[in-house]
């Protein structure tokens, strides 16, 4: 078919690098007219009617109400990524536009830096590296000393699919695995894994070694772990958030990480992102930080634009969406 006979996809905010923004440009180009911003903007009157979709690559981006205001024909957002806390779902929806997101793709990999940053955090890795090339030789490991993960009580806070997927990586562990959501998991799920529901957040504050944060960021996750809860956790206990920023209160684990209420943090989501580079967080030396890379990896990109073409070819053709999110 000629690029022109395909429906419009406009793509937002590619970053990164050339070889990522090709692969994924030519993954589009299988099934749609792509259409740049840069394309968009020189020559908006033309383009503004062919574009059908858009394509949300890297939760960053938002689209705001004088975009869609220039695009008559939109019918979709193809989000890449499961969290959609950057978009307007009801403004969208007012324009008649749906908004899919890709909850698939993101589990194994965002599974994966909830442990490698538990893991960092309890033995103390990114200090060893720092150790390891620092110029005084003289050094010993049993002046910073780690804890382990083995055998040691884990609470996931968030038992969706990646929550899920924790669990399942945990239990290879022989972590002791708590959980808090708001639906308890059918219990052949929990078995399989080993699971235990605590209905009151505060339980399994009082007693994990680890919790890790996998919410999505709601006005009802706002600030959900704040000086409260942070004063429930252990003194020994470990922070870890893969889920967003603002599901913390950044300035209550500021004060907890200085006066030692708990052992440790470790955040791949931070607001702002990044940090300003004279924030608090960025001083202590009881933290780890990672730039949201929950789903930075080679193969969760592809799968991740492959979901999100699927549920945008659904839309477009009349079809059932697989992953589809309503505004509340
Ligand atoms: O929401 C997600 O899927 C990740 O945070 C990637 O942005």
């Amino acid at each position: 078919m000629a690029k022109e006979e395909l429906p419009g996809v406009l793509i937002l905010d590619i970053g990164g690098t050339q070889g990522v923004l090709e692969n994924l440009a030519a993954l589009l180009k299988k099934h749609f007219h792509l259409i740049t911003m840069k394309e968009f903007l020189e020559n908006k009157e033309e383009m503004s009617k062919k574009i059908q979709s858009v394509f949300v690559f890297e939760c960053r981006p938002t689209i705001d109400r004088e975009l869609l205001e220039s695009l008559p024909n939109l019918k979709v957002i193809g989000n890449s990524g499961v969290g959609v806390d950057h978009l307007d779902l009801k403004m969208i929806s007012s324009f008649g536009v749906k908004v899919t997101n890709t909850p698939h793709a993101v589990a194994d990999p965002t599974a994966d830096i909830g442990m490698a940053l538990m893991l960092a955090s309890a033995r103390r890795l990114v200090e060893g590296c720092q150790i390891a090339v620092s110029p005084d030789t003289k050094h010993f490991a049993v002046d910073w000393l780690g804890v382990e993960v083995t055998r040691a009580t884990l609470g996931i806070i968030g038992m969706g699919s990646i929550g899920y997927k924790v669990a399942q990586r945990a239990r290879a562990f022989n972590m002791r695995i708590l959980y808090h959501n708001r639906n308890r998991r059918r219990k052949e799920e929990e078995e399989a894994v080993g699971a235990h529901y605590c209905e009151k957040m505060e339980d399994l504050l009082q007693q994990s070694d680890f919790v890790m944060l996998i919410v999505n960021l709601t006005p009802e996750t706002h600030r959900l772990i704040g000086k409260k809860e942070l004063s429930l956790m252990k003194p020994t206990a470990t922070l870890i958030n893969i889920s967003r920023g603002a599901v913390i209160d950044q300035d209550a684990l500021v004060e907890a990480l200085q006066s030692k209420v708990i052992r440790a943090a470790a955040l791949d989501v931070t607001y702002p992102e990044p940090l300003p580079r004279d924030h608090p967080l960025l001083k202590l030396n009881n933290i780890i930080i990672t730039p949201h890379i929950g789903t930075a990896t080679v193969q969760a990109i592809h799968m991740m634009a492959e979901e999100a073409i699927a549920n945008i070819l659904a839309v477009l053709n009349g079809q059932p969406i697989p992953s589809e999110v309503f505004p509340k």
